[in-house]
């Protein structure tokens, strides 16, 4: 299914039009949403997203409107904020109506007893403001194969998707996929930070971090070879990779630190399930 099923009179709601509602905003415009069948609800969103708004003719409240029934209602708040947000979007809910959350840690068993009815939880990432976003979801009984087909076609326009087995692993997407850009961020923070440690200038150290993320990225994304190959082909027996991964990959290297990194997010995922 494309998204011409949603129309003006079966619209998607989007509650919520910060980083990542307007991320998502973005590509289901450039994948085909028809501006009239959208209504964004924010009280205060960022320029970015008002110019998007203005662009393209979306319309826009700052509370929910009366005598609409969503097609699709997508909640794009943060968990702190769906107390406030769930009751006053009540009455957008229909008999064809599907919710989705994108909330981090809100469960499937809050929303259905705020809301009802048919309703998928599903984490995205940041990558989705650049159409290059992984988003992972995990649908009720009520969600029809109908729903499945236009959530997909949905989350599908601001990169990869795929369904979840279980409502538990949402909080792992959300370790891993939801919360990873930072870490590799992080990583070419430290990455330049450790370049003029090195002997670069600020602005070299940032230029040859960034681009060395990028083009790894693109590697990998281009690749067929598994990330471990890709590694091995950078690192000569007995040269300058061997002697970085050997401290990167000591027994109190990388890699206990992002699992314990990835640990401490998903508790925080299920800490914000209350
Ligand atoms: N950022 C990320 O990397 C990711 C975030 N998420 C999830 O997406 C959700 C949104 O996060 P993010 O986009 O970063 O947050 P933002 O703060 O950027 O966006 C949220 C927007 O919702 C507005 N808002 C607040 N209350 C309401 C309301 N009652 N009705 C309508 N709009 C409201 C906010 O306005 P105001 O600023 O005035 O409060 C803001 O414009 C969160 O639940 C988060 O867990 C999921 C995946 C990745
Ligand atoms: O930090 C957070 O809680 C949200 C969810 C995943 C990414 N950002």
């Amino acid at each position: 299914m494309s998204l011409s099923a949603l129309t003006p009179s079966s619209p998607i709601v989007l509650i919520g039009a910060g980083k990542m509602g307007g991320a998502l905003l973005t590509g289901w415009l450039a994948s085909g949403l028809d501006p009239k069948a959208a209504i964004v609800v924010d009280p205060n969103p960022p320029e970015e997203t008002r110019a998007l708004l203005a662009k393209h003719g979306v319309e826009h409240r700052t509370s929910a409107p009366a005598g609409v029934a969503a097609r699709v209602l997508l909640l794009a708040v943060k968990p702190q904020m769906m107390g406030t947000a769930l009751p006053a979007v009540r009455d957008l809910i229909g008999p064809g109506t599907v919710t989705v959350s994108i909330a981090a840690g809100t469960t499937l068993a809050t929303l259905e007893a705020a809301l009802g009815g048919a309703i998928v939880r599903a984490m995205p990432n940041t990558p989705a403001q650049v159409g290059r976003g992984m988003t992972g979801a995990f649908a009720n009984p009520a969600v029809t194969a109908e729903d499945r087909e236009l959530v997909g076609a949905l989350l599908s326009a601001v990169g990869e998707f795929g369904w979840v087995g279980s409502e538990g692993l949402i909080d792992t997407v959300t370790a891993v996929s939801g919360s990873g850009p930072a870490y590799v961020f992080l990583l070419a923070e430290y990455l330049a930070k450790a370049g003029v440690e090195a002997g670069f200038s600020p602005e070299q150290a940032e230029r040859f971090a960034r681009q060395t993320i990028v083009g790894a990225g693109e590697l990998l994304n281009q690749s067929p070879l598994p990330a471990d190959i890709l590694r091995k082909n950078v690192t000569s027996p007995g040269g300058t990779t061997a002697a970085a991964l050997n401290v990167l990959m000591a027994e109190d290297g990388i890699e206990p630190i992002l699992t314990r990194a990835v640990a401490a997010a998903k508790q925080r995922a299920q800490e914000l399930a209350g």
